[in-house]
């Protein structure tokens, strides 16, 4: 079975408060964007994970493909897999690549041997393997809550509008982003701020991780300044960093702009 893991986008991002086990509550919209990466699983006479494409840290057995496999298998009697991920989709870029990719070997699983897992079982399975995961299991725009792993369904859609994506290549780790930074809960609600015309969000809508890897990465806010002065109505850090995303109202090919960058420009769903 042959499926394309898509990134996300942050929609604002607050961080709330620090939580006793060392996590924090975010306050949160996801947004599924076409940015992908492609994952292959075949029968195979025995387990199997390779990758192409950007490499990834560590080892086959610590990638979250192989991860969420091996969950699985305690529980489900899994024939053996060989497991092939073309890798595009940049790492430590706050697209959640690597969750995506966890979310949909569970899917991929569940469909092709008939596994009959529910959705809220899958739900379960993906936030054991990280905070992110459990949004790409439904990949629909979500607020989220809690460790980002809570969701409500939100009205908003920006479907028809043009996301360009610029990844400079600054791999920042999520430990890292969240260390640096002061929990406070945000004024207004997000869900409220999203409902209002999009003019507004550039004032309203935050991401908490830009104040403080803005200062050690001054390109960062150079980038989401040149989205702006392109014409985006609205850009900001995804996640926590290192993409920065615009969106416009019209299709505008702004490669040639970010020619030293990762590049992902398309319309959103
Ligand atoms: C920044 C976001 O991408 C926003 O969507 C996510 O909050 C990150 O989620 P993720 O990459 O799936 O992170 P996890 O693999 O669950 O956790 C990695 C580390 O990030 C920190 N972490 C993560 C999520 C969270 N809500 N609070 C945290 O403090 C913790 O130090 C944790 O050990
Ligand atoms: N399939 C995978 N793809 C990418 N990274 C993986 C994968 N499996 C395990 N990892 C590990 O997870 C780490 C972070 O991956 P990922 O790309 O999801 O982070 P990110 O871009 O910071 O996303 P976010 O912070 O939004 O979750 C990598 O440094 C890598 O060691």
């Amino acid at each position: 079975m042959l499926v394309f893991p898509n990134a996300k986008i942050n929609l604002g991002l607050n961080i709330v408060e620090k939580r006793v086990d060392g996590f924090h509550n975010i306050e949160s919209c996801f947004y599924p964007v076409g940015w992908t990466d492609a994952l292959e699983i075949t029968p195979a006479g025995q387990f199997t994970f390779q990758s192409d494409g950007i490499a990834i840290p560590g080892n086959g057995n610590d990638n979250l493909c192989a991860k969420a496999y091996q969950m699985l298998a305690v529980d489900y009697d899994l024939p053996p897999v060989k497991i092939h991920l073309l890798k595009a989709i940049p790492i430590g870029a706050g697209l959640g690549g690597g969750s995506a990719d966890a979310a949909f070997t569970i899917k991929a699983l569940n469909q092709q041997f008939n596994l009959q897992i529910s959705h809220e079982k899958q739900l379960s399975y993906a936030r054991r393997l990280g905070s992110d995961c459990a949004f790409f299991i439904l990949n629909k725009p979500a607020y989220c809550f809690h460790r980002g792993d809570e969701f409500e369904d939100v009205s908003l859609s920006l479907a028809g509008k043009w996301i360009v994506m610029v990844n400079p290549g600054v791999h920042i780790s999520t430990v890292e982003a969240y260390s640096g930074v002061q929990a406070k809960r945000s004024g207004k609600d997000l869900r409220t701020v999203l409902k209002e015309p999009v003019a507004s969000w550039r004032d309203q809508i935050k991401n908490d991780f830009e104040a403080t890897l803005f200062v050690k990465y001054p390109l960062l806010e150079t980038i989401k300044n040149n989205l702006y002065n392109l014409g985006a109505f609205y850009a900001s850090m995804s996640g926590s960093g290192s993409t920065l995303y615009g969106i416009f109202d019209e299709e505008k090919n702004l490669k040639e702009n970010f020619r030293n960058y990762k590049v992902w420009q398309g319309f959103l769903d």
